[in-house]
């Protein structure tokens, strides 16, 4: 459902992305690990069609973002890093414009903000203003828009970051039960998540896969222990 091939992205004379090419099926959650810098979340915001690659491609659903964006693009639900949202209006009224610009309509419309309140646990937020939310609230809200069109694709940028103990394991659960039916790409920091959320983990160091595996593999490749292989293939100090 998630084909990278070769994707590379040049920032001037900085490789963010270096050929980087893996896949996601259906029914796998891609935990996708590397130290800050690493080229996470430039990879995602290519496979997403946000940033052109400088080359390579990404096809999502068979769709390539470079030659056909808006196939690919209905089929994708994006987090990204630091989510957009509109202050003014309430969690409700923000997903209903969401559903507008996603192009649903009536019952459809309805129906689908009512499952992305309930799929993210909004309902006692639900009529409250986005401005007067916490950040775990403003979070699963971002997350929530990423839900509706109930897209085959999900790609999260560290979807736990910032909520609390009881949030992290909430939304860890969602991914997991959403991923029996989706393919799903989701980064993070926290190692752990890929135990208690992910099929199986990358880890990129300087735009380049080093490890690719499921949980179990890469922590007997760690000896037990992935922050131990986590370290010892990745580089100290990626970021610019
Ligand atoms: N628009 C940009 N212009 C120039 N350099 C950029 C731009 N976006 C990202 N970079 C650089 O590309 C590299 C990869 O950044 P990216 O944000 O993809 O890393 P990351 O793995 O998501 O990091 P983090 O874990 O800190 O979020 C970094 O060196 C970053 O400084």
């Amino acid at each position: 459902m998630i084909e990278v091939e070769n994707l590379s992205k040049q920032f001037g004379k900085k490789t963010a992305v270096d050929h980087l090419s893996f896949s996601v099926r259906k029914g796998e959650v891609l935990g996708f690990l590397g130290p800050n810098g690493a080229g996470k979340s430039t990879t995602m915001r290519m496979v997403t069609g946000f940033l052109p690659p400088s080359s390579g491609d990404a096809k999502i659903c068979g769709h390539s973002i470079v030659d056909q964006p808006n196939e690919a693009k209905k089929k994708v639900g994006y987090l990204p890093e630091s989510a957009p949202l509109y202050n003014d209006m309430t969690v409700t009224g923000f997903l209903r414009f969401c559903a507008d610009v996603r192009g649903l309509r009536g019952n459809t419309k309805k129906d689908a903000v009512e499952r992305a309140i309930e799929t993210c646990f909004l309902q006692s937020v639900a009529f409250q203003a986005i401005d007067t939310l916490s950040k775990g609230y403003r979070h699963r809200t971002c997350l929530a828009q990423a839900l509706l069109h109930d897209p085959e694709v999900l790609i999260l940028d560290e979807p736990t970051d910032g909520l609390d103990p009881n949030q992290k394991h909430e939304v860890r659960q969602l991914i997991k039960r959403l991923g029996e039916t989706k393919a799903i790409l989701f980064s993070t920091h926290i190692l752990e998540e890929v135990e208690a959320s992910c099929t199986r983990a990358v880890i990129v160091d300087r735009g380049r896969i080093v490890e690719d595996g499921t949980p179990a593999e890469l922590i007997a490749k760690g000896k037990g222990s992935l922050t131990d292989l986590f370290r010892k293939v990745t580089t100290l100090d990626t970021a610019a």
